[in-house]
Parts: C-alpha cells; structure tokens; sequence
C-alpha cells in the first residue's frame, strides 16, 4: 500500500536528512521505525505524508505518486493518512468531541469545513471513535481538562475519525509515563488488529517497538540501517544504531 523509492530530503539543500531510502509497507502491518535522536525518523514520516517535501523520489500510496499530485489531489489521499503527533496537535479550548470531528474536515467542502458544519454521520464517527479510546465519558470536557495519556487518546479518536489506511505516529508516547505508554501501544495494537489499519510510529523505547512492532525500520544518519522482522534483531545492530560514530 505504501512505496517509498528512493527518497532524499534535506532542509538546507545541503546536508541528508534522508538519504536515498528504498521501503515498502503493507497493508496492515505494524512497523516500528527506531533511531538515535536526529536520524532521520521524523522526518522520514513527514515526508510520506508531504509534510515535508522531498528534494527527490517517489512516495507511492496505492500505486499513485503522491509527490506528482496538485493540492486537491492530496488533500484527497492524506484523508487516507493519519498523523498522531508527540505533543498531541488539539486545540486545548475546545472539547474532546470538537477536537474528534476535525479528523472529518477532509471529507467536507472548504465551505462547510470553515464554518465547521458536521452532520449525524460525523457525530456518530467521532462518538464511536471516543468509544473505540474509552473516553466517551469526556466527550464534553475541555481538552486542557485531560491528562497527556487522554489526550494522546483524543489525539487516536481524531484520526479514526479519518478513516485512514494507515496512521503515521511520530512519537507518540515520548512525553508520557511507561504505564500510560503502554496504554496507548495497546491503543495502536487494537486498531491494527480490528482495522487492519498499517500503523507506521517512531520509538525512542526500542523496548516498546520490540513488544509492540511486527516490522522494525532502524534509521542511522538518514539511511536504513535495518529494515525487517522484529526478531530477527540482534544487539549487535542496536548497539551500532545508538553509537556515536
Ligand atoms: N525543520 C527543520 N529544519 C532544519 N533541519 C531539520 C528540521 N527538522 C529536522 N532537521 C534535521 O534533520 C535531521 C533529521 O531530524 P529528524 O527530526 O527527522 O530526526 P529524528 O530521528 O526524528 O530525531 P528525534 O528523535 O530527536 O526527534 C537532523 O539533522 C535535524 O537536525
């Protein structure tokens, strides 16, 4: 479902962020993608959704290069994306439920969605949304009222509400405790396995992404060093993916 070909990117034109990194996903499948800090893990799910721009190669969803695209074509194909942030991206004012529904934007017309106009099929997405994270009970709170772990779950609900084939997480759980981390892996587990929705997140806990991840990605200076099963790792590999040099 996803086909990533040769792709670079690099925000000053000069040094790789990523460099020249060849992969291919599955529907489905639960991939891990680890690192030391600044190898490239951000960036790399960034650019599958074109947050950031590639300086060359191809990001393929479905057989469709998605960096050939005009703005109403992807904005079209990113409804099949979604993106959990680490600082859960919600606008902390508004209620959990408000929050949940914006995931429904990218089915709206601009009009609709400026004045923010949902209807019965969009409440229902975002109330069995809240339910599939356990918080129908907060539907009505503020989302600066939440603990982190809720809102990282508010975070999940928004996406759902998407109805994305894949979810691209980018460090989902680094700010929060083990117990709550664990949480919202078993979040992630649920959805992919009752969804078949392909999960793709970025770990700083390779412990977690050996737990939870079928497929492990490990990234070293913007290049792949490792890309297969999880257990098929071996402590050598690790030990070079967080060495210096
Ligand atoms: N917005 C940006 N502008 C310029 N350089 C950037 C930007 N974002 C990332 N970089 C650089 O690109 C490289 C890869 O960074 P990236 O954030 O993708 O790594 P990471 O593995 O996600 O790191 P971390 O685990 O610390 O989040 C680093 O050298 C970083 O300094």
């Amino acid at each position: 479902m996803l086909k990533i070909e040769d792709l670079t990117v690099s925000y000053d034109g000069k040094t790789l962020a990523i460099d020249n990194i060849n992969t291919e996903i599955k529907q489905g499948e639960f991939v891990g993608i680890i690192g030391s800090s600044g190898s490239g893990k951000s960036t790399l799910l960034k650019s599958i959704n074109l947050l950031v721009k590639p300086l060359s190669g191809k990001v393929y969803i479905d057989d469709v290069d998605i960096t050939k695209l005009n703005n109403s074509q992807l904005r079209n194909i990113r409804r099949q994306i979604g993106f959990v942030f680490q600082d859960y991206n919600l606008i902390e004012k508004s209620t959990v439920i408000d929050n949940v529904l914006i995931g429904r934007l990218g089915y709206k017309s601009s009009l609709k969605s400026f004045f923010g106009l949902f209807n019965d099929e969009d409440y229902e997405s975002a109330s069995n949304a809240l339910k599939q994270v356990g918080l129908s009970k907060k539907m009505f709170e503020r989302a600066e009222e939440l603990s982190g772990g809720q809102k990282q779950r508010v975070a999940i609900a928004k996406t759902l509400c998407q109805e994305p084939k894949i979810i691209l997480a980018d460090e989902p759980v680094s700010s929060l405790d083990i117990a709550t981390s664990q949480s919202i892996m078993d979040y992630f587990k649920v959805i992919n396995d009752e969804k078949n929705i392909t999960i793709m997140i970025n770990l700083h806990d390779v412990n977690l992404a050996k737990k939870y991840c079928h497929r492990i990605i490990a990234l070293k200076n913007g290049k792949i060093l490792y890309d297969g099963e999880v257990g098929d790792l071996r402590d050598e590999l690790l030990k070079e993916l967080y060495s210096q040099e």
